[in-house]
């Protein structure tokens, strides 16, 4: 892979992070040393989809932790839950955020010896990272089982490299069905308003030469409907124990275009993206961004100034839309409460024996 979104430099306490905010335009990279700097970095997208921000968001407690190696141990713990809070107000709805923060919090909050804190914390955000790359990759063996030789893909968003720490959840099924030798086409949503379809996910196709087009948001029913059109492919920032998923805005219309069109729609989810404790879709928390966002692009006003605009980040798919949801332990199907308990069983069952 010619890029790395998020890789830390253990020689120098630096998270290296691509700044997605000026991709593809410019290739950037930015280090980032104190804790305070990422939780900026996930709130205003310079890193983003949902387990890239788990991923940042572990290596910013570590960050902490190695600012207060040599404090007491009641200043090493204010500061790190001083850090667990930042990090966890930078964004509300990608579950990765908080499940990534509460593994790192399971290290530290009643360790015993905080000499040893640093160099556990290390560890276990080495894990967290590497236990992305080969979810991603596992997910993608599942999805491949399910494909045709040629396939048309809808996908919307970016879910690939540049949201993970490697493959991707959706788009790396797609790079992955390309590379397995099917004879590969996507299209891409623009995914206004931070369009990080026509951004970023053409960019990671381009580099791994995967035949593709870009098209607006509003053309998905109409393509869907005089092309053929195999599967849409998204991926997710919070699954409710129902299957109901939130994921990035315009994702529901897509779902809906899909039905419409008997395109089976799927959702690739790493099993940290699963939420068992909320019941629903309406439990989850959406985030609202700037209206700036919506009224210009690039820094650019594209509406009258002072116009008034609304823009939530993500919405949510109800279950009854998806044809199946593709975790590393399988794809559950309806009735999804059922399926993705069984999951949850086998992955905890899987946890035991690796013991
Ligand atoms: C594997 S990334 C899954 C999701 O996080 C992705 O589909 C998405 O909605 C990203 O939203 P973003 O606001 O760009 O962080």
């Amino acid at each position: 892979m010619a890029f790395r979104a998020i890789e830390w430099l253990d020689d120098s306490d630096t998270l290296q992070l691509i700044d997605q905010k000026v991709l593809p335009q410019q290739v950037r990279y930015l280090e980032l040393n104190t804790t305070a700097e990422i939780a900026r970095a996930i709130h205003d997208m310079t890193v983003r989809g949902a387990p890239a921000i788990g991923v940042a968001a572990a290596f910013g407690i570590l960050q902490a932790a190695r600012s207060f190696a040599d404090a007491p141990a009641e200043e090493m713990q204010s500061a790190l839950q001083q850090a667990d809070a930042v990090l966890r107000a930078s964004r509300p709805t990608a579950v990765n955020l908080f499940w990534a923060l509460d593994r790192m919090k399971a290290v530290w909050a009643d360790a015993t010896d905080p000499a040893n804190l640093p160099a556990a914390l290390h560890r276990e955000a080495l894990a967290i990272e590497e236990d992305d790359i080969a979810v991603n990759r596992a997910i993608s063996a599942e999805a491949l089982k399910i494909l045709p030789q040629k396939v048309t893909f809808f996908h919307h968003c970016n879910t690939g490299s540049l949201a993970t720490v490697d493959l991707g959840t959706a788009l790396g099924i797609i790079r992955s069905a390309h590379e397995a030798g099917h004879e590969v086409f996507a299209y891409l949503d623009e995914t206004r308003p931070r369009l990080q379809g026509a951004k970023l996910s053409s960019f990671e196709l381009l580099e791994f030469g995967v035949p593709h087009a870009i098209v607006v948001d509003g053309a998905s029913a109409h393509i869907m409907r005089t092309q053929d059109v195999d599967i849409a492919v998204v991926g997710c920032d919070r699954v409710a124990a129902n299957g109901d998923v939130a994921n990035k805005i315009g994702t529901y219309n897509l779902a809906l275009a899909a039905a419409d069109n008997d395109v089976p729609f799927y959702v690739a989810a790493p099993m940290s993206t699963i939420d068992f404790a909320t019941p629903d879709g309406d439990a989850i928390e959406i985030e609202e961004r700037d209206s700036a966002e919506v009224t210009e692009i690039n820094g650019h006003a594209i509406a009258p100034p002072d116009a008034p605009a609304f823009n939530p980040a993500f919405d949510v798919t109800p279950n009854r839309l998806i044809a199946g949801i593709i975790t590393e332990y399988g794809i559950a199907r309806p009735p999804f409460t059922d399926s993705l308990a069984a999951m949850r069983t086998a992955q905890q069952n899987a946890l035991k024996e690796d013991v």
